[in-house]
């Protein structure tokens, strides 16, 4: 029988009846012999493979690597301008150089012109990215109308006083300012902890202008391409022309425009890149219409003074946690809707709830008429209230500091 010549073949034995015992012996020993040394063949092979599958493991090990430093390594991104027999050609976004380059032959079939892509250091295309619109879509809020009204906001008066006089009169009475000879403020920053009410405010002033309100998160425009970011914020800009009056909303400013790091990693050129690109948005700013810009910021303490320049965020509005008189009007107002028995006593409650942000005081009043669910009931009572703060003193009393009990 032919076996696969990389396997020995399995010696045989034959004895014949005739046989004499020696002979019968001799020839048990010579199979003996043989098989040892199909045996010694095998393990031989065994140890081979085994060598072989440790170099494969090793080699995988090596791909796999090499893998992971290419998916780490930063990437350009381009638009394709062109495919055509000699190559694709491509500009970069950030420098607008055309380059003419290779595509792998998988992605080849792909890729059409206006195609967003991302190359390599030798301008390679390495793959396909989502279209524009998408990757605008995600990073961007488009509100055409938000439903916030400054009688939504309680215990920050003040800040909306100021706001409405930097960032509303301005659209709505241009004139005024140029009857004076003044410049509005150009960009305002709103500082202060979280769950303050900043966003809140900025869509009241929209909704208010019957602007467009366009929220972009700092943290969005920390790309992770090369120019992303700075063509993120271009987008921004070009957008809210498109739709002025806009309110453009940047939050968690300070992830593109914290003090410089003495690090020179290339993700902080990048983010650098970001700012000095939202900079000159700013700069330019005086031309573009009815688009005001509203910044937000937890870490002020962080901020580049580049921001805060004249022409710039020139506007700085604390927006702190609300005070007792504060509180009780953020109570009253996300209990506007509720069915609140009589015991229910907002004196006491603003009390207890000293050192609560406007957020932290929403999820109270939700809290209590969860409470109030749970236990059957659609009135909810000054007990629901006491159980609530409990349990959220209990949760996490550090994010809810010098937390008293009026019962
Ligand atoms: N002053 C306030 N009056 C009424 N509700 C408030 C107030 N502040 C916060 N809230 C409630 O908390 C929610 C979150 O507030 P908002 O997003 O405006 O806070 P923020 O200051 O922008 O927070 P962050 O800094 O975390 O972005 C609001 O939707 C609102 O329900």
């Amino acid at each position: 029988m032919s076996r696969s010549p990389s396997v020995p073949d399995r010696p045989t034995l034959e004895l014949d009846p005739e046989m004499s015992d020696e002979e019968r012996l001799a020839a048990l020993q010579e199979h003996f012999t043989d098989i040892m040394k199909v045996n010694e063949k095998l393990r031989e092979r065994v140890e081979n493979a085994g060598d072989r599958r440790e170099d494969l493991a090793d080699e995988v090990d090596r791909l796999q690597r090499e893998n992971e430093t290419l998916k780490t390594t930063s990437l350009y991104v381009a638009t394709v301008e062109d495919v055509t027999d000699d190559g694709v050609i491509i500009k970069q976004h950030g420098n607008n150089q055309e380059v003419l380059t290779d595509v792998a032959v998988q992605l080849r079939e792909d890729i059409e012109a206006g195609d967003r892509v991302a190359v390599n250091d030798s301008f390679t295309i390495e793959r396909l990215l989502d279209s524009e619109t998408d990757a605008r879509a995600q990073a961007m809020e488009v509100d055409a109308s938000p439903e916030v009204s400054y009688e939504d906001i309680g215990g920050i008066e003040e800040q909306i006083r100021e706001v409405r006089e930097a960032v509303e009169e301005p659209l709505v009475n241009p004139e005024q300012f140029e009857a004076a000879g003044i410049e509005p403020p150009s960009g305002v920053l709103l500082h202060g902890p979280p769950g303050t009410g900043k966003t809140m405010l900025a869509k009241a002033v929209a909704n208010q202008t019957d602007a467009t309100f366009i929220k972009m998160a700092g943290s969005e425009l920390v790309q992770k391409f090369i120019g992303e970011g700075a063509k993120l914020v271009r987008d921004l800009f070009s957008l809210a022309s498109e739709r002025e009056p806009a309110v453009i909303f940047i939050d968690e400013i300070d992830a593109v425009a914290s003090k410089r790091t003495d690090s020179k990693t290339s993700g902080d050129a990048e983010v650098q890149r970001t700012m000095m690109q939202l900079l000159s948005e700013m700069d330019g700013f005086e031309d573009r219409g009815e688009i005001r810009i509203i910044a937000a910021t937890n870490r002020f303490d962080m901020l580049d003074n580049a921001i805060l320049r004249p022409g710039r965020f020139d506007r700085l509005i604390e927006v702190p946690n609300p005070d007792n008189e504060g509180r009780r009007r953020v109570l009253e107002i996300h209990t506007r809707d509720m069915n609140l028995s009589d015991d229910v006593d907002f004196d006491h409650l603003a009390e207890a709830t000293d050192g609560f942000s406007g957020a932290e005081i929403e999820s109270l009043t939700t809290e209590s008429g969860m409470f109030a669910i749970r236990d059957g009931r659609t009135e909810v009572t000054m007990d629901d209230f006491t159980g609530a703060l409990e349990k959220i003193e209990a949760g996490d009393d550090t994010a809810v500091p010098n937390l008293r009990y009026a019962y």
